[in-house]
């Protein structure tokens, strides 16, 4: 039932952490696996409203793993990956940046829009915001970050959008490149100074057994997230999240969180309470 004491005493409650974050930025990457239904999808983007409308500066940098997927299967191409990274060969690339500046990127711009606020859609080819070069010759179309050029996101920001950033990267010649969103989201956390780069996804967080659901690790340091990778205890998406995890605090990111983008207010819980959900990764 309604309680109106219990909802002014939440709003009470979350007073110190609104006035610590006032005026930061957090990105908040919104994983492929966590975007597949309408509701969660509304809760999020409510969540991340919210979090601009006390303050906040939020970037949405997002993936779309099973969108590509399911337009490569439509056209008869086949999927590989390698160490969690998607084979890129070119005709592979041009679904990429089709399904992920085009449809998922559209979907989330269309979705803050509707919900009353003001999206601006990117892809890390406009303003050379996400410049990558080749990985290797094995992974094709595979990009590695090499630099990022925050001002387009400091300008949106600063007029009121939230920038809504798809991980396609710019090579030297302007060509595009397919960068792990996991990964792009890292960069352009350390690139703007970000306080907490939060990793939403389709698991409550870093398990300690992959298999088992309910193994969940709330505070993860570096050496133990190192070694997870080496020891493959992580595997398939989660090993580019945990090495970007590591990039985002070397670049001086305050905190990584890694939720569950299915958790209902999950990024509320994570930011406005002590009683954090999923896990977090500290600088120190
Ligand atoms: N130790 C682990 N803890 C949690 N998830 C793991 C782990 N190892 C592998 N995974 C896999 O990583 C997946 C998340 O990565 P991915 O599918 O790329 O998600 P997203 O689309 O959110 O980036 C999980 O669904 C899980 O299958
Ligand atoms: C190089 C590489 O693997 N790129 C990813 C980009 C999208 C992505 O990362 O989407 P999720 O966040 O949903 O996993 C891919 O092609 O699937």
């Amino acid at each position: 039932m309604f309680d109106p004491q219990l909802q002014a005493d939440v709003l009470n409650q979350a007073l110190p952490y609104i006035q610590a974050f006032r005026g930061q930025t957090f990105v908040v990457k919104y994983g492929g696996s966590a975007m597949g239904n309408a509701a969660l999808m509304e809760g999020v983007i409510r969540n991340v409203l919210l979090l601009q409308l006390v303050g906040v500066r939020p970037i949405l940098v997002h993936g779309g793993g099973p969108e590509i997927d399911s337009w490569l299967n439509k056209l008869g191409i086949e999927k590989r990956t390698l160490g969690g990274l998607r084979v890129t060969d070119e005709p592979t690339m041009d679904v990429v940046e089709m399904a992920l500046a085009g449809r998922a990127n559209k979907s989330l711009v269309a979705e803050v829009q509707r919900l009353g606020g003001r999206a601006i859609g990117l892809s890390g080819r406009d303003a050379d915001l996400l410049q990558a070069v080749p990985v290797s010759s094995e992974l094709g179309r595979v990009g590695a970050v090499t630099q990022v050029d925050p001002d387009v996101l400091k300008v949106a920001t600063e007029a009121g959008y939230i920038p809504v950033v798809c991980s396609v990267a710019t090579d030297a010649e302007h060509r595009a490149l397919n960068v792990n969103a996991d990964t792009a989201a890292a960069a352009i956390a350390g690139a703007v100074g970000a306080s907490k780069l939060i990793l939403l996804t389709d698991t409550d967080g870093v398990l300690a057994d992959k298999d088992d659901k309910e193994s969940t690790i709330s505070t993860l340091t570096q050496a133990e997230a190192q070694s997870m990778i080496d020891t493959g205890r992580a595997d398939r998406g989660m090993i580019p999240k945990l090495e970007a995890a590591l990039t985002a605090l070397k670049h001086g990111v305050g905190s990584v969180h890694m939720i569950n983008g299915g958790t209902p207010n999950g990024l509320l819980i994570e930011v406005f309470t002590d009683r954090g959900i999923g896990t977090m990764m500290a600088a120190h």
